[in-house]
């Protein structure tokens, strides 16, 4: 029963039902023909009656025309910048290697792009949307949290050596493509920001990608004293088969509380609580037993909050949803990536830069160079 669930929201999710789109519809331009873009984008527009794919521009007009019939995108633009300059064109969406998302959202910014209320800029950080991930802090007691490990770990055949990824002069590195993952989730989790990068070890390509690592494990203190871990790779062995994952341990709490260790993998949520009776001042433990459940959420509904959501809604599609409604001025389920949020992920993950030998990465292009 379960198998033929998933099957069918895997289906619907590569499948939705298609919105009619409405007069006040927001116009995307794209910026390149990228390969994250169908997932990312095209497909959570469709069942959104508010976004509209008008344009895209590709470095070479040609790649951008085929990706424009295959996805079925009425405009093709000669460059970026004449996405930019087109003034019907609300949103850009940036899906370039990571050293150039700054330049390119500056520039977008200061051609008044993504609302007519003042720029809404949002970093698309789909994680951060996954009901599952939603319904994972909220069994949380960041307070009490002792210590967590996120781990993301990729085979090769994800990532070849010649891809973005690895391209040092474009913010190469698995640490700022798969690694912000795990950093993510453990700020997210201890709902604060480390205080220090206690460890750090970057695992360096062989030349001539030798500043580009694949392999990343860092450790952090955080404010109330417990330590985050991150661990992860793009060179997994081939036959590596592991969800993204995160394990959570709360401090042990003297009863009626429970401690507890919450374990979030995939869509799905395990917490398992710790007993240990013991008589009143003792330390001797005369009992312990565990109590185990899992749990896993597709909606709001079934986190009870109340927010729109299908269960064949991708975190893209969750995304896309948020970014609509804060630039129409809708409240939203309230789940989004701040600005704020977006910097302090860039001085942790530049902590680990700075704690490993591998050093930052190139910096972006001043704003004043750029506009
Ligand atoms: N949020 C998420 O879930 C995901 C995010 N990503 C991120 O999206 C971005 C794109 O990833 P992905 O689609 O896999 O990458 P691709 O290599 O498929 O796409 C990158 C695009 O960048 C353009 N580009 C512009 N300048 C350069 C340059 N100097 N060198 C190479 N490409 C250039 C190319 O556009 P053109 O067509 O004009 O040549 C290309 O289409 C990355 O930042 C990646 O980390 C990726 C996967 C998931
Ligand atoms: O989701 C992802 O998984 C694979 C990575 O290389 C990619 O860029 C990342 O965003």
């Amino acid at each position: 029963m379960e198998i033929l669930g998933g099957l069918r929201r895997n289906w619907r999710q590569f499948n939705p039902p298609v919105a009619s789109k409405q007069e006040d519809a927001l116009k995307f331009g794209i910026l390149g023909a990228a390969n994250i873009t169908p997932m990312a984008l095209i497909l959570p527009a469709k069942s959104h009656s508010q976004v509209i794919i008008h344009a895209i521009a590709a470095r070479d007009k040609t790649r951008a025309t085929v990706f424009a019939k295959k996805h079925g995108i009425p405009v093709v633009k000669n460059s970026y910048e004449e996405i930019l300059d087109d003034p019907a064109i609300d949103v850009v969406y940036i899906p370039l290697p990571t050293g150039l998302h700054l330049e390119w959202a500056l520039k977008a910014l200061v051609k008044g792009k993504h609302s007519s209320e003042g720029p809404i800029l949002m970093e698309a950080f789909h994680s951060r949307f996954a009901l599952a991930w939603q319904q994972f802090l909220a069994v949380l007691d960041p307070p009490n949290i002792s210590h967590a490990i996120a781990k993301a770990m990729l085979p090769s055949y994800i990532a070849g050596d010649n891809v973005i990824r690895f391209d040092y002069s474009i913010g190469g590195g698995t640490l700022l493509d798969l690694g912000t993952y795990p950093l993510a989730s453990i700020r997210d989790a201890f709902s604060a920001e480390p205080e220090e990068c206690i460890d750090a070890k970057l695992t360096p390509m062989a030349p001539p990608r030798e500043k580009c690592d694949h392999t990343f494990y860092a450790k952090f203190r955080f404010p109330n004293g417990g330590t985050g871990e991150i661990n992860g790779t793009l060179r997994a062995p081939k036959t590596h088969l592991s969800l993204p994952n995160i394990t959570v341990t709360h401090k042990p709490v003297p009863a009626p509380e429970e401690a507890k260790k919450a374990v979030g993998k995939g869509a799905e949520v395990t917490r398992t609580r710790k007993f240990e009776i013991r008589d009143a001042g003792s330390s001797t433990v005369k009992r312990e037993y565990t109590k185990t459940d899992t749990k896993k959420a597709y909606t709001f509904r079934e986190i009870d909050r109340d927010a729109a959501g299908e269960i064949h809604w991708s975190t893209y599609r969750y995304m896309l949803e948020e970014f609509v409604n804060k630039v129409k001025g809708r409240k939203g389920s309230g789940v989004f990536v701040s600005h704020e949020e977006s910097i302090a992920q860039s001085r942790a993950l530049d902590m680990i830069y700075e704690k490993s030998r591998l050093g930052l990465r190139p910096t972006s292009k001043r704003v004043s160079e750029v506009t």
